[in-house]
């Protein structure tokens, strides 16, 4: 992998890197924090943050503040893409389909099948990348995430409870089989087949699979897509029949945006420490 540009913050490094994915056949951009511990060679908790629709790995190094945070945890933050991109991957005019809108999953339709491989992508090929890179610990990393990235968050931690031990999310699409946005990007990825989708949707999977650990969720009720897209009381719902532990916090006046990520990304880098030392 190639470093792209590194910069100084908070005592450790904030680096861009750059590679040639074999899963999704294209260059992949993704972005570290690096800890103080980490440059000193100290092997560090490792947390993945998956990005929202339209966004990229910057939003969250530029806007969601989470330096400051992982620093004094000496927790490694690493933000990927949100998807394949360049001019001979598939793409859509619509905002919340193809490129920035991969919804992590590994697609089976064409034309997103040859290089929308999200899913595994980002639960082998980039997790052996930064461990044979940077001091990872590979018993000791956690996912987050925001909207789609959200959903990216509680359906892989679901889906690859041996790889990541702790999970939370802000602003989730919790039940994308029941939402727009999620509908959409299913039938496209997945097929027409609904019986397939339920293995990429939140609420079904913890009623399938369950959770062991916590999950925390934060979610604005100023969310301009919480009832049509988000939908947290299904998932708040699924939990409880499924008697998983969560922790839903719910904050009056916050939006869907990166203020409100930035207000709670403090917390949410505290409750994956907790759990990854
Ligand atoms: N309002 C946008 C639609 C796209 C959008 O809302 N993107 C969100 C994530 S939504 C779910 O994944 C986001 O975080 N955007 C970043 C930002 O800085 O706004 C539009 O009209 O394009």
């Amino acid at each position: 992998m190639k470093l792209i540009s590194k910069a100084k913050a908070f005592g450790g490094e904030q680096r861009l890197y750059r590679h040639q994915s074999k899963v999704t056949g294209t260059e992949m951009e993704f972005s570290v924090f690096l800890p103080r511990e980490a440059l000193e060679g100290f092997v560090c908790p490792t947390l993945f943050y998956l990005s929202g629709l339209t966004c990229s790995w910057e939003e969250v190094v530029t806007q969601g503040l989470p330096q400051m945070h992982a620093a004094k945890h000496g927790l490694i933050f690493v933000a990927p893409d949100t998807s394949p991109r360049g001019d001979n991957v598939a793409d859509d005019d619509a905002y919340d389909l193809g490129q920035s809108a991969s919804f992590y999953l590994d697609a089976t339709e064409e034309p997103w099948s040859d290089h929308f491989k999200m899913e595994t992508y980002l639960t082998s090929e980039l997790p052996k990348l930064l461990m044979g890179a940077l001091p990872v610990d590979e018993d000791a990393m956690g996912i987050t995430g925001h909207s789609m990235g959200g959903h990216g968050a509680l359906t892989l931690a679901l889906r690859h409870p041996t790889l990541f031990h702790s999970v939370s999310a802000l602003a989730p699409i919790s039940n994308p089989v029941s939402g727009l946005w999620g509908r959409k990007a299913f039938e496209a990825y997945l097929g027409e087949e609904e019986a397939h989708w339920d293995d990429h949707d939140a609420c079904a999977l913890i009623a399938k699979l369950g959770w062991e650990g916590q999950i925390l969720i934060d979610q604005g009720l100023a969310d301009e897509y919480l009832e049509d897209q988000l939908k947290p009381w299904a998932f708040e719902k699924a939990c409880r029949l499924a008697n998983v532990d969560l922790t839903m916090r719910l904050h009056g006046g916050y939006d869907h945006y990166y203020h409100f990520i930035a207000s709670f990304m403090a917390d949410h880098i505290e409750w994956h420490a907790k759990r990854l030392e």
